[in-house]
């Protein structure tokens, strides 16, 4: 009788175990560090004990493995009202709220009412307005999305061709969807879940259009759930990921709604018809902005995620032979190994740090955003354009790369890195798609450097751009020097200012030789694209290094982190070597010391590696992963996920009977 079973062993696997022993630093320490104090750790875990406790959040993890599209949508919408009903019975704050949210980590069905829809309303609505619907979306009274994009547009939303033409006879706005390409197509939570919507539509006055508005429409009847008249809305269809959430289409023919329906905190029409702005025109962009800033700090949950699976399975992983005489080794032995993985982890601290400080600047500037002071606008637009698209693009490719380095297992849902690439890939086209994005930017750093050119003295983040190139010597003089956080920012910043200062020379060059100026952008986006991300490479080394400089913490931990946040600047260096090295910020001796210090620091920071991810202090049902369980039984964990596989259901499928059987007697039958 076999002694396989698919129980799972009560204790810690040995081989981390003995990871664990070995830590140099002290784990809880980082991780009140990483929440932001011990209050706040102390508070997730109440908040993780109290969810997960019932054991339908167990139970969702095998529909969304192995239900339905149908399934998986229902349980999702539970998991949400479950959610919500929770918010209440506990009076949850805003923070601890957001906390639960990052706690269940994946796409709950109602997503867009709590990200997108609320937070629109608070920002684009008058006091008036926000009495009125904030207060029922978030007693869940009403439940919305936010509906910009349609089928024709997403990225440019001069384009959009959804109407809402102001009738004064009524004092109605009548909202159409002109054409097939006008029609809303992609808003979560749309097709099924939402009976209101904010709708971006152009404002029509008198013939005369004013630009996109907000406007609140009702889609479903609050008695039924019923679609209203005039209203025809359906969801899009399943996607690479995220399929939770019902993306839904919207055409809307003749819909009236009130004028007090336009959200009017930026402008107001009039009931006569008359039209009034306050403040900017982009000052309707901004629950954009502050998803924007919100997937920086997703960004770093999905490469420490990554991270985190990826070394504590290669931690229990045995592979192969290193020394002929020894048992296989762990794979996390291998340098190839740590190679494929540390870059995920030195990431997840480097974004940690740099989505922090984003975060930061952005509560900053609402605050005078709020006081009517837009000045910090432009700067923020163009940090959190860039961050969010580096971010993004970075976190995704590394956990494609985690996956790989997880061999066979990685490829299996059980191991849950397949689902968090797919559910993480639309954070490069969300919110702004990342070329996009990075022009945005590019733009801003442009303009900062012709400033600079003109003897503008430059703030903010590009106040570097007023630097004088000829000042700038390589500041590693010796392989130790490589070690200097302070030098290794340094030249990632004259990497960008050269970056920078080539394309606006020739975009320059070409308008001079009569190009017009689209003609001569045109010509040069990828340089410019370029720029942009050379500029926030430096911003996120900038932060990384900062972030460590600043910290209180012990010794251990601070050496920890500077050892990460070398690693982090050095690999970066020779991973676009080519980059540092066309911009003469490194010379090809300081290159090789650099390569040599990326490859040395792979063997330094190994033996924290499990503690490392230990201090993101994942729960096992967020991380949803065989391979990346707390206590490392990744083999057993397989074997028992197969337990709730559907097709392990019955000793011989149906199909059997359907098609094999008949066609193997059909076969051995034939005499050919
Ligand atoms: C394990 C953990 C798991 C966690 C979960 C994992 C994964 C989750 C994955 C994904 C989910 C992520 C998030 C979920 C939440 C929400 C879902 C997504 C919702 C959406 O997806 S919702 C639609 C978003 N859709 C866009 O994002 C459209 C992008 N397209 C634009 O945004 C504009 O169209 C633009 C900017 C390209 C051009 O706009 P335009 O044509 O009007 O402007 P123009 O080019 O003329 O520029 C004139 C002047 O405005 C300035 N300017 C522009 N924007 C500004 C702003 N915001 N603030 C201040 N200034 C701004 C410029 O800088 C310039 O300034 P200047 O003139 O001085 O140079
Ligand atoms: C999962 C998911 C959820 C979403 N949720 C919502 C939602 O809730 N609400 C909502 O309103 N929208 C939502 N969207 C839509 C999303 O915001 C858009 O898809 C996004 O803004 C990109 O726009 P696009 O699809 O028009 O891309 P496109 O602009 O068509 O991009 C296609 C290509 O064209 C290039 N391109 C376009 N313009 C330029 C340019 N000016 N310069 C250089 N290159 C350019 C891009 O770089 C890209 O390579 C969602 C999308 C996804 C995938």
């Amino acid at each position: 009788m076999s002694e396989i079973t698919s129980s799972i062993p009560l204790q810690i696997n040995p081989d981390l175990q003995e990871e664990r022993d070995k830590a140099s630093f002290n784990v809880t320490e980082l991780t009140h560090i990483i929440y932001g104090g011990i209050e706040k750790t102390k508070k997730r875990k109440r908040l993780e004990k109290l969810l997960f406790s019932d054991p339908f959040f167990q139970e969702y993890q095998n529909v969304r493995a192995f239900g339905s599209r149908s399934e998986y949508y229902a349980a999702s919408v539970k998991k949400s009202t479950k959610i919500f009903k929770l918010r209440r019975q506990h009076k949850w704050t805003d923070e601890e709220y957001e906390t639960v949210l990052d706690i269940c980590h994946d796409d709950l069905a109602l997503t867009l009412h709590h990200t997108m829809f609320i937070p629109a309303l608070e920002r684009l609505a008058t006091e008036d307005q926000k009495s009125k619907w904030l207060t029922l979306a978030k007693q869940y009274k009403i439940i919305g999305t936010y509906a910009q994009t349609e089928l024709g547009h997403g990225t440019y939303l001069q384009g959009l061709e959804t109407t809402a033409t102001y009738d004064p006879q009524t004092r109605e706005f009548v909202m159409n969807t002109p054409t097939l390409s006008a029609m809303k197509w992609w808003p979560g939570s749309l097709g099924k879940s939402s009976n209101h919507a904010l709708v971006l539509a152009t404002l029509i006055i008198s013939g005369k259009k004013y630009g996109m508005h907000p406007f609140l429409v009702q889609l479903r009847s609050m008695d039924d759930h019923k679609v209203l008249p005039g209203v025809r809305v359906g969801d899009i269809g399943a996607k690479m990921g995220g399929n939770s959430v019902d993306n839904g289409y919207l055409i809307l023919d003749n819909v009236r709604i009130p004028r007090n329906n336009m959200l009017m905190k930026n402008a107001q029409v009039s009931p006569d018809g008359k039209f009034v702005t306050r403040g900017p025109s982009k000052a309707n962009y901004a629950t954009m902005m502050l998803i924007r800033v919100q997937i920086c700090t997703m960004a770093y949950q999905v490469v420490s995620s990554g991270a985190t699976i990826g070394i504590r399975y290669s931690a229990v992983r045995r592979q192969s032979k290193l020394d002929p005489q020894d048992r296989e080794p762990k794979i996390l032995e291998y340098q190839t190994q740590q190679y494929k993985i540390f870059p995920g982890l030195a990431m997840s601290y480097a974004f940690l740090f740099a989505s922090r400080s984003l975060t930061r600047k952005y509560e900053e500037a609402f605050a005078e955003i709020q006081r009517g002071d837009f000045k910090s606008l432009p700067e923020l637009h163009c940090l959190s354009s860039g961050l969010k698209s580096f971010c993004s693009e970075h976190s995704v490719r590394q956990v494609e790369i985690i996956r790989q380095s997880c061999g066979g297992h990685g490829y299996l849902n059980a191991a849950g890195l397949g689902m968090l690439v797919n559910a993480a890939a639309p954070m490069i086209t969300v919110e702004g798609e990342n070329t996009v994005m990075y022009l945005q930017l590019a733009r801003y750093i442009l303009k900062r450097f012709a400033g600079a050119m003109s003897g503008q003295q430059l703030d903010g983040s590009t106040s570097y751009l007023s630097m004088d190139p000829a000042t700038y010597v390589c500041p590693v003089m010796s392989e130790t020097d490589c070690r200097n956080l302070t030098a290794l920012c340094d030249i990632y910043r004259y990497r960008s200012y050269m970056t920078v200062c080539r394309v606006a020379r020739q975009v320059q060059h070409d308008m001079e030789s009569d190009m017009p100026q689209h003609v001569a952008i045109n010509k040069n986006l990828v340089d410019l694209v370029r720029a942009a991300k050379a500029h926030s490479y430096y911003i996120v080394v900038k932060d990384f290094v900062e972030g460590v400089d600043a910290l209180v913490a012990s010794a251990p931990v601070i050496k920890v982190l500077r050892t990460l946040c070398c690693f982090y600047a050095a690999h970066g260096i020779a991973e676009y070597s080519g980059d540092f090295l066309e911009s003469e910020a490194v010379g090809l001796h300081q290159l090789k010391w650099i390569k040599n210090l990326q490859v040395s620091l792979l063997g330094e920071i190994r033996p924290d590696a499990v503690a490392l991810v230990d201090a993101f202090d994942y729960h096992d049902i967020t991380l949803s992963s065989a391979l990346g369980c707390y206590d490392g039984n990744a083999y057993e964990r397989l074997f028992k996920s197969t337990e709730n596989d559907p097709m392990n259901k019955e000793e011989v499928h149906p199909s059997y009977y359907q098609y094999l059987k008949p066609f193997m007697e059909e076969m051995n039958k034939s005499k050919l």
